[in-house]
């Protein structure tokens, strides 16, 4: 174990989810950025062979508070794990990852008689989110209390389970629940719906507010770095090239529908004839629609290239 301690010490050290949603996502965030690392089975710190990093392996939950404290200099976590830390102050959130996206949200039973949070305060609230549930409740109590129906009403009462919070109403132990949605389908299947969305959430790249003062300049350098890289990672995946050939006549409407990220690449045929070859970045979710629409101002010959990887 010394021999592990002493390798990470010239080393920044980088925060990811062990396990659950988040894991498999950045893994392939962390191949796209060419981040190469061999993980020992069991072994949560893994060296990265051609950076000065270390990965650290380590629950979702806890990767605010080691960030916030500057034990880790880089991390990845969802935003709803960084708010319910109450660390949120001292933690800078430097990239939206585009993935882990869901709202958390207040469910009760579809047949049931309480169908507001208004009605469910008072009562029995499960989740494992107990922070932002109980911050949340205490308003909303803080509300019914004040109004003259619901004077004398008790506050409610938050219930912390660690995980399949969605079983909880079914099993007698509460009257609604502050759980994840992303497709509903979980929701759904327990015959719960949604009455209110405290926060929408998605992973992010997360660093410490203030530097640690251990954190050296060769090592901070690796921050801009991995964010720059990760960015291209994901523009990659967004965008796609098209590439057309279109007559002189038609270049301004054809490049209205392809402006590019910054401008279109516009080269002059060898053909001549007022032909030209342009390239651009599209979205990818736009590419059907941006094909039919070049077709009609008469551009031919278009093709759509997949991006490998790029740096925007
Ligand atoms: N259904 C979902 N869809 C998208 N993102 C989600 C979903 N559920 C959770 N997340 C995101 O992933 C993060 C980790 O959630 P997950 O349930 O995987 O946690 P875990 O406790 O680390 O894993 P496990 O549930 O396996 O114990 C959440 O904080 C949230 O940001
Ligand atoms: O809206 P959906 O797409 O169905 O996703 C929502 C479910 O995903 C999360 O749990 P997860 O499956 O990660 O397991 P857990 O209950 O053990 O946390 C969340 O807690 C919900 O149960």
């Amino acid at each position: 174990m010394s021999l592990l301690v002493d390798s990470l010490k010239d080393r920044m050290l980088f925060a990811i989810p062990k396990k659950g949603r988040l894991f498999e996502k950045c893994i392939e965030l962390l191949a796209g950025a060419d981040v190469k690392f061999n993980r020992q089975h069991r072994l949560d710190v893994a060296l990265v062979q051609n950076l000065p990093i270390a990965l650290v392996f380590l629950p979702a939950a806890d990767i605010p508070r080691f960030v916030a404290l500057g034990n880790v200099s880089l991390g990845i976590t969802g935003q709803d794990m960084i708010a319910e830390s109450g660390h949120e102050p001292a933690i800078e959130q430097i990239l939206p990852l585009g993935f882990g996206k869901c709202a958390l949200q207040v469910q009760v039973p579809v047949s049931g008689h309480i169908q507001s949070v208004e009605a469910l305060a008072g009562s029995r609230v499960a989740t494992s989110f107990e922070v932002l549930g109980g911050r949340y409740f205490k308003e909303i109590d803080e509300k019914v209390q004040a109004s003259a129906e619901g004077k004398g009403r008790p506050s409610t009462t938050i219930e912390y389970v660690g995980g399949s919070v969605e079983a909880a109403c079914a099993l007698g132990m509460a009257d609604g629940i502050v759980d994840l949605v992303e497709s509903g389908d979980t929701m759904r299947a327990a015959g719960l719906h949604a009455i209110a969305t405290l926060m929408t959430s998605e992973a992010v790249l997360i660093t410490p507010s203030q530097a640690h003062p251990s954190l050296t300049p060769e090592l901070a350098h690796i921050i801009p770095l991995l964010k720059a890289r990760f960015a291209g990672v994901l523009a990659a995946k967004r965008y796609v090239l098209v590439n057309y050939n279109v007559h002189e006549d038609n270049l301004h409407e054809a490049t209205v529908i392809t402006p590019g990220r910054r401008a279109a690449t516009v080269s002059k045929l060898e053909s001549g004839e007022g032909w030209l070859a342009v390239s651009a970045m599209v979205e990818r979710k736009k590419m059907a629609e941006t094909m039919d629409r070049l077709s009609e101002t008469g551009a031919e010959d278009i093709l759509i290239l997949a991006l490998d990887n790029c740096r925007v």
